[in-house]
This record gives C-alpha cells, sequence and structure tokens, in this order.
C-alpha cells in the first residue's frame, strides 16, 4: 500500500515535446550528423508543399554554415505563400501543429511535427532560438521571430518579434542552430539531388559551408497540389467514426453521403440495409454497437475505388525521365506510373523508372533511389518494402546479376504515391510491408526489366555485328592489294567500302568538269540530319541538290545545306564551282562519320 501510495505521488502527464526531447531518434534526430539531414529535409519538404499549394515555382535556398567548432547554422529560405504572424509561433514552437494532418490526400508533411522537432533539437544541443521571417506578399510588412519550445507544456516561447524590411516579396526563412558535423554531407546532396530529380519544377541552390551547388529546374510546369478527399468507407476506423457521427447534425443517409467518397444514393440504402440501422436517424445519437453495425455494413458493400486523380499527383512518366536526364548520364532510361490502386481504403500510385550504364558504377549494388510523396528516403533502406519487392524481382531473367537488388552499372527509382503512406516509423524513413504496395512495385518492376533487357540484347547484337563487321574490314586493303596485283591496276581506296561495312555516314566530294558533285550516304540504322558546309572557292552560281534539299544560304563561296537522310539512303548536291575548297560536315558524331574529298 505504501509503495503504491508513494507511486501515485509519482504520477503526472508528460507533453508531447517532453516526449520526443528524450525520443528524439523516433523523429530522425538520432545522432548530430543526422540531425543535420533531417532539419533540411523538414525545411525544404515544407518549402516545397507550401509552393504547391500556392501554385508557385519553387525557389529554395539551403545554407550550412559553420558558426563555432561542432555548430552550425542550417537556414532554409522560400518563396512560397509565407506564414501570418499569427501562426509563426505556433508552426515552429508547438509540436503536433500542423494544417494538413486531417486532410486526405498526397502532402509531403502530414503529422506537424517535423520542423517543430528541429527548433526542439536547436534549444536541447545550442539553446540558441530559432529565428523566423516570414512575408505574405508585398502589400504585407515581414516579420522577424525569435523563438523556442517550453518544454513542458509544448507551446511556443516568442524571445523577440519585431517588423523588419525584408526585400522578399513573400517566402518563409528559417535559421537554426544546432551542434552537428558534415560528416554526412555525400548523403545531404544526395538528398538534394534526388529531391531536385522527383520535383523537376523547382530550383534548389545549396551553400555548403561555402561549397556552392545548383539544382537547376528541369521544367516550368507549376504542380497543383492534390485536392483533399472525404474518408472512403473501407479505409475509415470505429473511433474516427464515432467522432464524425458524433459532429453530423445529418441523417444517417446524407451522413454517409456527404461525409464519405464515391458513397451514392444506391450504396447509401444497400449499407442502411446491412446495417439494420433507420435511414432518417439522426447520426450524433448512434449507440457504439449501433456503430459498430454501420461500420461492418460499410466494410461490406462494393463502393468504387476512392477518386485517386483528384488527390493524387504522381509525377508522370515524362517528368521523372526530366529529372533523371538531367542529374545522371545514362546510356538507358525507362519510366512507368501505374494505374492507381488501394491499400485499406487509401488510394496509392507507384511509379518507377530504371536507368543504365552511362557514368553508373558498374562494380557494387545498384543505386535504389526511394522517394515516398515526392520525398526521397534516405535512410533504412533494409527495411524499406521498397527495397524488400526490388529484391523479390528474379532480375537474372532480365540479363542483369544481382545480390538482393540488381548489382551492376543500374539505377532504380521508385516512387509510392498516397494520401497515407504508411511509413514504419515517424522520422518516416521506410515503407511498411504492405502487400498491395508491393505487388505494384514488382509488377512496374518486371515491366521495366523487360524494357532493360531488350535494350541490352540489342546493344549486344550491334556489339557482335560490329565486331564481325571489324574483322572483315581488316582484311579489306590486303584483298584490294591482291586484286590490284592480279589485275595490274592500282589499288582502290576501300575506305567508302568499310564504312559501308561498319554502318558509317559518308560523305564524298568530287569535281568532274568544273561541276561540283557532294554525296552524303547514310549506312546506319537510324535517319540522320546533317549540315554540308561546302567551302570551295568559285562562281558557284547552280546549286542543284537533288534530294531532300531544305535550305541554302551563305555567299556563293561558301555554302550551306541542311539534309534529312533516311538509312541506307544517300543524298546528292551539285553546282559549278573551281573545286579547290573543302567539305565540312556536321551533325554526325564523327566517329559515324568518313569524308573522302576526292578532290584533295
Ligand atoms: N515554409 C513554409 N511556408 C508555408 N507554410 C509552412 C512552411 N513551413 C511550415 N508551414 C506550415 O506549418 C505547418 C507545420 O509544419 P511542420 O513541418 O511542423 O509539419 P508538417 O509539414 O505539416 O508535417 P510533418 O511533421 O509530417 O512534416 C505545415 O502544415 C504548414 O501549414
Amino acid at each position: 500500500m505504501d509503495l503504491a501510495e508513494e507511486l501515485a505521488s509519482k504520477q503526472r502527464s508528460i507533453s508531447v515535446a517532453e516526449f520526443f526531447e528524450k525520443n528524439k531518434h523516433l523523429l530522425g534526430f538520432d545522432s548530430p550528423t543526422r540531425g543535420i539531414i533531417t532539419t533540411i529535409k523538414e525545411a525544404v519538404d515544407n518549402s516545397l508543399d507550401a509552393c504547391e499549394e500556392a501554385e508557385i515555382l519553387p525557389d529554395i535556398y539551403v545554407g550550412i554554415k559553420k558558426t563555432d567548432k561542432d555548430v552550425f547554422r542550417i537556414i532554409v529560405e522560400d518563396n512560397g505563400p509565407g506564414i501570418t504572424p499569427a501562426q509563426v509561433p505556433f508552426v515552429f514552437g508547438k509540436l503536433l501543429y500542423g494544417s494538413r494532418f486531417h486532410q486526405i490526400r498526397q502532402s509531403r508533411g502530414q503529422q506537424g511535427i517535423g520542423i517543430s522537432a528541429a527548433v526542439l533539437y536547436a534549444q536541447l544541443t545550442t539553446g540558441i532560438p530559432a529565428v523566423v521571417t516570414s512575408r505574405t506578399g508585398h502589400k504585407n510588412p515581414a516579420y522577424r521571430f525569435e523563438l523556442l519550445i517550453k518544454t513542458e507544456t509544448n507551446e511556443p516561447e516568442i524571445v523577440k518579434e519585431e517588423e523588419i524590411v525584408w526585400d522578399r516579396m513573400h517566402g518563409t526563412r528559417i535559421e537554426i542552430e544546432f551542434k552537428s558535423s558534415l560528416a554526412a554531407k555525400k548523403r545531404l546532396l544526395d538528398y538534394l539531388r534526388y529531391t531536385s530529380v522527383v520535383n523537376p519544377h523547382a530550383r534548389i541552390r545549396a551553400d555548403i559551408d561555402g561549397d556552392l551547388h545548383n539544382f537547376e529546374r528541369a521544367s516550368d510546369e507549376v504542380i497543383i497540389a492534390p485536392k483533399a478527399i472525404a474518408p472512403h468507407p473501407h479505409g475509415i476506423e470505429l473511433g474516427l467514426l464515432k467522432r464524425m457521427a458524433a459532429l453530423s447534425d445529418k441523417s444517417l443517409k446524407e451522413f454517409l453521403i456527404d461525409g464519405f467518397s464515391r458513397v451514392g444514393d444506391k450504396n447509401a440504402d444497400e449499407i442502411i440495409a446491412i446495417s439494420g440501422l433507420k435511414q432518417t436517424r439522426k447520426t450524433s445519437g448512434l449507440k457504439i454497437e449501433e456503430l459498430k453495425s454501420l461500420l461492418s455494413a460499410m466494410q461490406t458493400v462494393s463502393v468504387p475505388p476512392p477518386p485517386a486523380s483528384q488527390c493524387l499527383s504522381p509525377i508522370g512518366e515524362e517528368m521523372i525521365i526530366k529529372g533523371i536526364d538531367k542529374e545522371f548520364e545514362l546510356d538507358f532510361v525507362k519510366a512507368k506510373t501505374r494505374k492507381s490502386q488501394v491499400f485499406s481504403g487509401n488510394p496509392f500510385i507507384i511509379e518507377a523508372a530504371i536507368g543504365y550504364g552511362g557514368k553508373l558504377e558498374s562494380e557494387g549494388s545498384a543505386t535504389l533511389m526511394r522517394f515516398a510523396n515526392r520525398v526521397p528516403l534516405l535512410y533504412q533502406q533494409g527495411a524499406c518494402a521498397i527495397t524488400n519487392a526490388v529484391s523479390q524481382v528474379n532480375w537474372r531473367s532480365y540479363n542483369l546479376s544481382q545480390q538482393g537488388i540488381p548489382t551492376g552499372p543500374v539505377m532504380i527509382l521508385v516512387h509510392v504515391a498516397s494520401t497515407n503512406v504508411p511509413f514504419t516509423s515517424e522520422s518516416k524513413d521506410a515503407v511498411a510491408a504492405i502487400d498491395e504496395i508491393e505487388k505494384e512495385i514488382i509488377l512496374v518492376m518486371q515491366d521495366l526489366g523487360r524494357e532493360l533487357k531488350n535494350f541490352l540484347s540489342r546493344r549486344d547484337k550491334n556489339k557482335q555485328e560490329e565486331e564481325r563487321a571489324r574483322a572483315v574490314c581488316s582484311l579489306l586493303p590486303d584483298i584490294a592489294a591482291k586484286v590490284s596485283e592480279i589485275v595490274e591496276k592500282p589499288a582502290p581506296d576501300t575506305a567508302p567500302l568499310e564504312a559501308q561495312i561498319m554502318r558509317k555516314v559518308v560523305a564524298k566530294k568530287q569535281t568532274i568538269n568544273g561541276i561540283v558533285e557532294i554525296t552524303v550516304s547514310n549506312h546506319t540504322r537510324s535517319p540522320v540530319s546533317v549540315t554540308v558546309y561546302n567551302m570551295s572557292e568559285g562562281s558557284a552560281v547552280d546549286a542543284k541538290p537533288k534530294t531532300d534539299f531544305t535550305d541554302v544560304i551563305g555567299n556563293e563561296y561558301n555554302k550551306l545545306w541542311k539534309a534529312d537522310i533516311e538509312p541506307e539512303s544517300a543524298w546528292k548536291a551539285t553546282y559549278s564551282g573551281t573545286g579547290s575548297g573543302t567539305l565540312d560536315i556536321r551533325g554526325v558524331d564523327e566517329k559515324k562519320l568518313v569524308v573522302v574529298d576526292l578532290d584533295a
């Protein structure tokens, strides 16, 4: 009894700020090194979300500056809509305060913890208040706040608040100082690069303690933020249903039609019939047993899936390729966006890309880029459903080796877009093992695997043919010499024939009786566009290109023609001149071009 009394005297509630101060690893602040990445990630995610909501092309500055031997100032500034001065202290000085928690739509931030956790971490390690500057438009003044969090109550403490002059019309700037190191600089750069890949509409400039990096935008298309939808009857749990029912003053039928996505007149009638309740009944009076019957009926009746096109914003195949192309040099890349699917009433879309060759490392595991709602996932690769699904694919059947994920010069990108990404923890590092999600990833990987296999076999076949052609060509000069000996004639030039066998573009210039003849033959497998400069001197008055002639410019001493030539066909131009000049061809890869100037 005495012990119970003693314990009773020690009981007290804990504020959420106190809890996370002690359990900062849950929010991605497990080490000072990681703290820097988590802070930048949270702030940049917020900037991108805010710009999307305001339909602004994001322009984001990320700065890291060493201010003391192990203290760094982190700055993230955006051109977003800004935050009103009344909201600033809560956004940055109160955990679990945000605008997105109750909305069912794809967004980077969800819980309203992210950036305030960084402020908490700063006050824990250096005690220096976070500085926030924000302005909501040119008609409004800018405000500067110095903020801390009152840990015991999870309320903001405003250390200083002032109106200031800021040359930015709208946007937000956050400065946070904490103990850290730049040991994870490579990972930070990966984070910025990957963010830029899946947000090709954003421009990100970074100054990492004097080291400048620019991630330019590859698209000027403003991303429109997805719209929030009502909960789906298959995705709701009893607690939420109880709260919604208590707050509503509608009849049961109206409640179902207005409060849930995809429930129409017919579905509502069906649900009500199965539940055994009356459709005119007010939902606010429903008892727990009645709510349970209602929930079970809602989950039994078949209802169309949630309207994914409204609430999700996939990147799209073209944009994924643009994003990859601007940040990586590859020989091959293909992207796929799958149709939307549903898990537990939550719509989701899987998109993926596969890249090969170029400057990718040919040894070791493939580069696997994991994304959730356009945010790169940098930690816990092994615990993530994306990695698991990619490892389940039999990559050997697509001519790749694998140790779990594929090995070799391969890059794989997987994006999970959902109204509710099932993360394994609050630090949002890894996607939980949900069968529906893993199945979609496997299907998209198999699809892309087939595309890659086709590319690799085409490439190998071309390589084989090239090797054979090279072997034949190496014999040609000897054969020509032998034949010329037999027929007692000078040995012919074998270069044009070699070029034909090696599938090259052959450009020939020859002057016969004062008429200059230019012939360009395309022996490659694809059409070529060439620009021909004939630098011949003389009175070039009669330009007569025979086929595909599109343009002649310049003066008579310096002619320029443009021609599109199909595979295994030739283009010819003639004109009168003295023929003492040279021939210059552009538009064809030098290794693929053979120029024969017979006048030279
Ligand atoms: N740069 C910004 N511009 C405009 N609004 C912002 C900005 N940063 C934060 N906000 C607002 O502050 C809210 C809280 O941000 P916070 O990072 O704490 O949480 P979140 O992004 O909603 O969720 P999560 O904890 O999952 O990251 C956001 O929901 C948003 O409304």
